[in-house]
């Protein structure tokens, strides 16, 4: 069976068309790319590196990564949001290679294939994370970096990403994340290791209401991301 959540991917087909819209519902991640975008280059060196970006949607992250040198294919299950992606790249003039493949499925096809692997907001979309995460470590190459970003699950983050974003300061439409799907940093290390990934780093993202910016620190209290390297 496929791990994807139809609902999870209809609510992202549904607003796809605003995808590149900075003052649309996907402000947070246009907020937030520049951020993480530099923190991945710092530590992978992305021009000249095969990368694959697993639930890539519009194409933020993908075309970022392009942007900086990397030869980038991006993966996603709604075929609305690889619409988007595919329509931005006459506008960027860039170069992504967008496929309609889960994660899973590109692994039996080509493991073993891509320098750096991203799986950034999406493991929180889907039913069977672990699973997911065994495809990204068979995707990277021995020695490859695989870099994940979720949401952390405690009353915290229940109030912040969901009470105050969804509700309060109206960031994300209401039912944009389910609460049960977050994950502890503890269960997202426990399924890299599993998967033979190292976890070498995890840093923590945090938003400040009153400035509206967002930056990496040690709080991963809410949102955090991992960088793990492949056994080789
Ligand atoms: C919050 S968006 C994040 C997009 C992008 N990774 C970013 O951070 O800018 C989540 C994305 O995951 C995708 N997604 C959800 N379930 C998926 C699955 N099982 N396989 C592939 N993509 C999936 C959605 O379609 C959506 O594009």
């Amino acid at each position: 069976m496929i791990n994807a959540d139809p609902n999870e991917l209809q609510k992202f087909s549904d607003l796809a068309h605003r995808w590149w819209d900075p003052k649309s519902e996907f402000k947070p991640l246009h907020d937030i790319n520049p951020l993480r975008l530099d923190w991945i280059d710092a530590n992978a060196g992305l021009a000249g590196k095969k990368v694959l970006d697993v639930g890539c949607g519009g194409g933020l992250l993908s075309e970022g990564m392009a942007e900086r040198g990397a030869q980038v294919t991006g993966i996603d299950l709604s075929e609305k949001a690889l619409g988007v992606a595919r329509l931005h790249l006459l506008e960027s003039g860039r170069s992504v290679d967008y496929r309609h493949i889960s994660a899973e499925s590109l692994a039996a096809e080509m493991p073993g294939s891509f320098d750096v692997v991203t799986c950034l907001e999406m493991l929180e979309h889907v039913p069977d994370p672990a699973s997911t995460v065994a495809a990204c470590a068979k995707l990277v190459k021995p020695g490859g970096q695989v870099f994940l970003s979720t949401l952390n699950r405690n009353p915290k983050s229940y109030l912040l990403a969901v009470i105050g974003a969804e509700y309060l300061l109206q960031m994300l439409p209401k039912g944009t994340h389910d609460y049960a799907k977050f994950i502890k940093p503890s269960e997202l290390a426990r399924h890299c290791k599993a998967a033979d990934l190292e976890v070498a780093e995890i840093i923590g993202m945090t938003y400040n209401p009153f400035t509206q910016r967002y930056s990496l620190g040690r709080d991963t209290s809410v949102n955090y991301l991992l960088r793990t390297v492949r056994n080789a």
